[in-house]
């Protein structure tokens, strides 16, 4: 696996401290809300996980899966929802936990749809930002790190279903997605 891997762009060291730090601030921006971290599926699961024992509120968490990426290294441009969230929005304080903001296409559906529910607030913290990929404005109230305009993988993120136990953020080595 590590063959494949062209770079290291974030280490596990880096990620536990920013996690760690964004982690506190949400903690202390959501006193008395009624917090619920909704974690898109499939790539925000690694940041979830560790982000959701970071903060230190009785928060509240769900689930949904999209898929809009295939086996590419470019967007469909279609959301497919492949698992909608159980709980009524009603009263809570969303903080949609992604993996990372690229187009812009994925979150921008996702807000747009959970908004209409009226929960609350809706907020957004993404792991990683790719701004020279933008094609729909999205503002994210938490992000993690800036990266490149790189295919990047590892710590949830995939390519084609692949490498997301990898335990950092590295880039992929392009030749595995043009061979
Ligand atoms: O800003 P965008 O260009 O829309 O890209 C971001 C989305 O792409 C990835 O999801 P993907 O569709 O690959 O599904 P996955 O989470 O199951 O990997 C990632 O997890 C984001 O949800
Ligand atoms: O760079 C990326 N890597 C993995 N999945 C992605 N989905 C959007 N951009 C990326």
């Amino acid at each position: 696996m590590k063959d494949d891997v062209l770079k290291t762009l974030i280490g596990e060291e880096e990620l536990k401290e920013r996690v760690r730090e964004l982690g506190e601030q949400i903690t202390r921006d959501y006193q008395g809300k009624n917090l619920l971290l909704v974690s898109v599926l499939k790539g925000s699961i690694a940041f979830m996980a560790d982000l959701m024992r970071a903060i230190d509120l009785p928060l509240s968490i769900d689930f949904m899966a999209v898929s809009s990426y295939g086996a590419g290294v470019k967007t469909s441009g279609v959301v497919k929802i492949i698992k909608d969230l159980d709980i009524d929005l009603k009263g809570y304080d969303l903080l949609i936990v992604e993996d990372i903001l690229d187009s812009g296409m994925t979150l921008s559906y996702i807000m747009e749809m959970l908004e209409a529910r009226e929960p609350s607030s809706v907020k957004i913290c993404t792991l990683l930002d790719k701004p020279e990929r933008r094609q729909v404005s999205v503002a994210p109230a938490y992000v993690g790190f800036t990266v490149p305009d790189e295919f990047v993988i590892g710590y949830g993120l995939d390519y084609d279903e692949k490498y997301r136990n990898l335990p950092y953020i590295g880039v992929l080595k392009p030749e595995v997605y043009t061979k």
